[in-house]
Formats: C-alpha cells, structure tokens, sequence
C-alpha cells in the first residue's frame, strides 16, 4: 500500500505540494489532521527529507501522540528524531538548549496556575496592594494576554488606559523579575521567551530555521500572536510552511487567539497556495446539515461546502428534561439502552458540556446507571495538593533556586518551620543576594529563632542528600526515599482520616507514573521528568481505548471523533454561555456558536442535545429558557419526544423514590459489598443508615474508599 492511497484528489493535491506556503482551509472532519500526517509521512518515505527537518505542531499533547503513532503505522518504522509536539512542548526544547542567552539557567522549572497565584500574591503583599482589589486571578489572566500579544511590561504600559492597568503592569514587571530570580518560567513564558530570544540572537534563529524545512501547524485557526510571530520566524528562510485549519471553530479568542491569523494567510506570506478540501468523511448528512445550520448565522465567516456521501442518516434527537439531574439520567439510560441494543463499547459515547460546573449532575447519572466513565477537563490528578508536593520536592532538586516549591515543602510535613522564619529567611536571602536555600545554611544569620535553627538545618541537610541521590538513581526511587526520609507519607498515615488515605492513594498512583517514565526512559532525567509533568493535561490521559464513556468540555473535545455524542446544557446562559450574551457584543456570540459547531461535528452518527427546565447552578435553581442555537436547527431534521410534562406533574422526588426503592438494603461494619469496578470489598464503617449512608470500605488492592450507598455501583453479598 502505498502512502497516496485511501486520499482524494484534493488531498492528495495538499500531500504533495511540498514547497512554499500552504493553506488548507477546510470544515470539520474533511481529513485537514489526515492530510498532516501523510504529508509528513510523504516528505519522509518519497522525498528523503530527514525526520529532523520538520517541525509539526499539534494543539494538544495526545494529538501529537496520535499523529505520530499513526505515522509510524504508514511508513512502518519508529520516527524519534522528528519534532510532532504543541507549541509549548517544543519550545520548551528550544529553551531548555539555549535559554541561558536570556540570562535563566537551562534547568529552570515551569509554574503552573497555582504557583503563579503564590507568587502574585507575595508581590502584592510586598507592595502593600489589597488582594480583593488587585484579584491574583485577574491579574494573572491580564499578565496572560500581555504576554500572549507579545508585550513587555513597559510596552504594556503605554497602553494602559487606567490606574488600575498601570498597577497591573507594575507586578507584571515584579512578576517577571521574580520568575527569573526563582529560573523559573510560566506556561505564557514557554512560547514568549522562545520568540524574545529569536529576536534578539539571529544566530540560534537561523540555525532553527535551517533545521526546521518543512513545518506543518495544525489547527491554525486558534494561534495567538505570540505562537503566530514564533511560527513566522521559524518558516522566514524556507517559506515550506503548511498550515491547516477551520475559520469556524475558533474556539479560542478568550485565551487571545486570533482568527485572523488564519483569515489573513495569504497576505502575510506570499504565494500562499489555498487548498479547500470539501469531502466531509466524519459525519451523516443530518450531522453535517445541523452544524450547517447553526454555523450559517455567523457573519464573519469565509464561505465553505461541506458534503459527505453518507446521505441521510437518524435525525438528531431533542430531549428536554425536567431538570439537570433527570437530563443525566437520560443521558445515562440512553447510553445504556444503546449500548446493549447495538453492542457498542461505551467508547463510542462522549457527553460534553459547555461547562464543567454541569459535569457533576452528569457524573451523579451515570454512577447510578452503573455507566464506567471518564471525566476530562475536571480537577486534574496533577492539581491535587499531595502531587503537587511530591513535585515541589522534586522540582527543587532541579532547582534549588524554585522558592515557590521550597516555600510549599519547607514545613510540609509540618517541621516548625513557620511564615516568620520563612520571613526572616528570605529577608536574609535577599540582602545577602543568595537563594533561600542557599540560606537555609545559616539560618543563625538570618536571625530566626533557635527553635528553628536545627529543624532548617535538618531539612537542609536532608535536601542535600537528595539532590546527591537525584543524580545516582531512578525517579521512582528517589521520590519513595523522600516520601519516607522527609516523613511525609508517615505524616498522612497518621492522620487517619479517609481523606489521608486518599491522598496516599494518589502518591502511589503518582509512584505509577515515575515508575512508567523510569521504565520508558531508562537513565531518564529529573529535569525533563518534571518538565513533562509540568506539561501535562487531562486530555493528555485520555486513551480513547478505555471502556468508558467520555464527559468532556467542548473545548477539549476538539479535533476528536465518535460515533454517538451528547450535547447537554442546552440553554441560554449555560450554551451560549451567560457572559457571552451579557457582553452586549456579538464576537463573544459568534464564538460561542463556533463552540456549537465543534461540539455538533464531533459526531459520526448520532446526536442528541438536551436541556433541562429548571437547574441548580452555584447552589440556586434557575430557569433558562432553551438556547438560541436549537432554533437554529432545521426544524426537519430534529427528533423530540412528545413530553411535555410541567413542573407541576413531574417533581425530583419521585425520581428519588424510584431510585431509593430499587436498593433498598442495610450496610452493617463487617459486612461485605461487591463493586462493579474494585471487587469484593468489607465494610469498614457506616455513617448514616440506608441509601444516604456513606460507607468505608475495604479493597484488597485498593486499600479504603468512601462510598455513597446511594450512588456507589455495589451491591450486598
Ligand atoms: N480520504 C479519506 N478516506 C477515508 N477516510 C478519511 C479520508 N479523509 C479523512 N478520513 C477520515 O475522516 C475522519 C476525519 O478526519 P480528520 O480528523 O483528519 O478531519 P479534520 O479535518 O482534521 O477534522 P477537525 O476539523 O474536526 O479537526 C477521520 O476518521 C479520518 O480518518
Ligand atoms: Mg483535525
């Protein structure tokens, strides 16, 4: 088989135009992700071009994954020199070569959310600002936006328009001083910093843009400035630059994403050649016609035609259901029914959301209706506070300079090392011009109390060992030596509390994880362990051969398939989503029907939407009315029942009394349940009597798990 089969024409035509810059403008699963791939496997097995010339950038780490995966299928040998990653993974690359010409050191760490907010809220602390006032969540997102659109603190400065945006740009200046103190960068940093050091040293510019002859970008429409300056110095010199994408599912202007970077291809780079693929081979043409029909109240948009030659197919299915929690159950029973009447794996379904407030009616459903399922997008595993710490020691062994980390882990677990020693610390720290860490050495100097000395001086000495142990062994075993060196995971068990518990439960799903890099990567560093780690999202996780349902946001959702999908939500406020209708603008609209579109075209063959009457949001019950966008539907192709029951003669609690009636049993300590998923497992305590109870049970492998009765798919034996 050769590499050209199994491509249209117009496909084809994308493959193997190799030289100068390329547009492929298509609509939702015409193949633009499809034609990326062999394009790459093309340039590699027919023309000889050497894996490390091309760069190709993907929107999440799993869609790298995916692509290269699929490469290795087409041309049937592994591709390791070639670069298929998100713009932050292959710039943190470039960093990690070259950052020191900016004046960081190449083992710098990278701060997520949370460590950005500490860090904010220390500058503010320093500048005497109120956090109400100057929230660290705003600020961050303004600091965000600055450094998507590529401006420095004083450049931010000039357009600032009010006090509060000079004070903004005052701790953006802090913020980054501070970063580079710490050799620490944040996500916006990762992208930012690479086009700064483009800038300023043509000489590692040109050695990239020597390096990298093709590059290929997939979904190009959701490119902010900053990845759009990035991708226009790299391709200056061989102009072999394809660029793919779908103007209508730009989903991404609240991050700074900018539509018209893809909208304006062809007047920044010269002899652009636009290819339009037209074939959908996703979707039915109900599918198709829906998202049609929502897409096609868009004013901004550039003309596209869509077909597929599955003609017809099963209408879209409009359920209203009395409120969130009965919208779940039928979500769930569908999925049931439908996964027992045609025997689809439970993969096939995905639920998404507009927001992720909805997912926890939706999980509640699917619990009780025994449906296995995945949430992505929801709190991640990585976010958690015991991960967070097991990283924060880590990550200081890379960098002993991480103040952040040092500040998270120095009296955790607890050492009597309080905030005024950690101030006195500092303050020594910063007057004698050395790390904190470095201080921690003399703590007699920093003037903090004598109870203190020999607690820092035990923590340092033990930090020191580790750093030493960091070099000589593997993760795994590093992290165990200092979850039991440091007395940490001995702090939890003592607590004895399920919460504890939990937590050490993590800490040995996190040991899974060292242990899979240790194992991929024999001799693997700390450094691009904690990097990677730092990279990862949920959608990361996600392996679409799991037995399990999806719950997903739209957003997350982009660029997958399968073949039944759930929309649910759809309401005014909800979907198009509150702020966008209270902006008073109609871009923020816009882009919420582009969400719509996404979310419609991401089914193969089946699609339902629901929304509900009434809703508890943020703990008060509202009634929406249902959103804009299913009146955007053709009427002809929509499917609904005839139900339209009133609050009046359908209230929650009959719901409840069904669900109570059918397990209706009695938990007794010592007694033993079976759980669909963990096995047989012994009742370690009960709080509460019947369906309400919330129950400890005991798993062999799996140690102890809180349950409720009511929720948990068990059963007595
Ligand atoms: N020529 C083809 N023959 C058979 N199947 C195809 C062909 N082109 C694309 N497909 C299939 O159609 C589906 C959609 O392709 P792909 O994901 O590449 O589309 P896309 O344009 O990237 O979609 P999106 O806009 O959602 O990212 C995939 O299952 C793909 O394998
Ligand atoms: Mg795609």
């Amino acid at each position: 088989m050769k590499i050209t089969d199994n491509l249209n024409p117009k496909q084809l035509e994308a493959v193997q135009t190799l030289e100068g810059p390329l547009l492929i403008l298509a609509g939702a699963g015409s193949g633009k992700t499809r034609v990326l791939t062999h394009r790459i496997a093309y340039l590699m097995y027919e023309k000889n071009v050497y894996p490390n010339n091309i760069l190709a950038i993907t929107f999440t780490n799993k869609a790298a994954k995916e692509m290269r995966e699929r490469l290795e299928k087409l041309i049937k040998q592994s591709v390791d020199n070639l670069w298929v990653s998100t713009f932050h993974s292959a710039c943190v690359r470039i960093l990690r070569r070259e950052i020191e010409v900016l004046g960081y050191t190449s083992n710098f760490v990278i701060y997520d959310n949370a460590d950005q907010q500490t860090l904010i809220k220390m500058i503010l602390k320093d500048m005497n600002l109120d956090e109400k006032k100057y929230t660290p969540r705003s600020i961050i997102t303004q600091i965000s936006s600055y450094k998507n659109e590529l401006k420095s603190p004083t450049s931010a400065k000039k357009t600032a328009e009010n006090y509060y945006d000079e004070v903004t740009c005052d701790i953006y200046e802090k913020y980054q001083t501070r970063l580079k103190e710490n050799n620490a960068v944040d996500f916006d940093d990762i992208i930012m910093l690479v086009v700064l050091l483009f800038q300023k040293d043509k000489e590692i510019l040109q050695k990239y843009q020597e390096r990298f002859k093709y590059i290929l970008v997939d979904e190009y429409q959701d490119t902010n400035t900053c990845q759009y300056m990035l991708i226009k110095l790299l391709a200056e010199k061989h102009h072999n630059l394809c660029v793919v994408g779908d103007d209508d599912q730009s989903i991404y202007g609240w991050r700074g994403a900018d539509i018209r970077n893809i909208l304006n291809f062809e007047n920044d780079y010269q002899n652009t050649k636009i290819i339009k693929l037209e074939q959908n081979y996703r979707s039915t043409q109900t599918i198709l016609d829906a998202a049609n029909g929502v897409i096609s109240n868009n004013s901004d948009r550039k003309s596209k035609s869509l077909w597929t030659d599955q003609s017809g197919g099963d209408k879209v299915y409009l359920h209203t259901a009395h409120d969130e929690l009965s919208e779940a159950n039928f979500i769930s029973r569908k999925i049931r029914e439908m996964s027992k009447e045609n025997s689809l794996g439970f993969n096939s379904f995905a639920v998404l959301c507009r927001t992720t407030v909805q997912f926890r009616a939706i999980e509640d459903g699917l619990i009780r209706n025994q449906i296995p399922y995945r949430i992505i997008g929801g709190t991640k595993f990585y976010d958690r506070k015991e991960i967070k710490d097991v990283l924060a020691y880590l990550k200081i062994l890379v960098n002993p300079a991480d103040e952040i980390s040092l500040k998270r882990v120095i009296n955790t677990p607890k050492r009597g090392i309080g905030d005024t020693t950690w101030d006195h610390l500092k303050r020594h720290a910063t007057n004698k011009n050395i790390t904190v860490f470095e201080a921690l050495n003399t703590p007699e100097e920093a003037g903090v109390s004598s109870r203190a000395t020999n607690p820092i001086k035990n923590f340092k000495k033990i930090m020191d060992e580790f750093i030493i142990l960091s070099k000589k062994t593997d993760i795994t075993n590093l992290t165990n030596t200092i979850l039991a060196d440091t007395g940490y995971i001995e702090e939890l068990e003592a607590e004895k509390t399920i919460e504890a518990a939990t937590r050490v439960e993590n800490i040995k799903e996190f040991l899974s994880v060292t242990l899979d890099y240790d194992t991929k990567n024999p001799g693997g560093d700390l450094e691009t362990f904690t990097a990677e780690i730092s990279l990862f999202t949920d959608i990361d996780n996600y392996d679409q051969n799991e037995e399990a349902i999806s719950v997903m946001t739209i957003h997350a959702a982009k660029g997958l398939e399968f073949p039944t999908v759930f929309i649910a939500g759809l309401e005014e406020g909800i979907f198009p989503h509150i702020r966008s209708i209270n902006s008073g603008n109609n871009t923020e609209l816009e882009e919420e029907r582009r969400l719509c579109y996404v979310a419609i075209t991401r089914a193969r063959e089946k699609l339902f939407l629901t929304n509900a009457w009434s809703r508890m949001i943020f703990g008060r019950s509202t009634s929406n009315a249902k959103s804009r966008f299913l009146d955007e539907l053709p009427l002809e192709l929509i499917e609904s029942e005839a139900r339209i029951k009133t609050k009046a003669t359908f209230t929650k609690n009959v719901e409840t009394q069904i669900v109570t009636k059918t397990c209706n049993s009695s938990y007794d300590v010592g007694g033993k349940v079976e759980h669909q998923k963990w096995g047989i497992g012994v009742i370690v305590s009960v709080k509460g009597s019947g369906e309400d109870a919330e129950l400890n049970v005991a798993f062999p492998d799996l140690g102890i798990k809180k349950l409720i009765a009511k929720y948990a798919p068990i059963s007595i034996i």
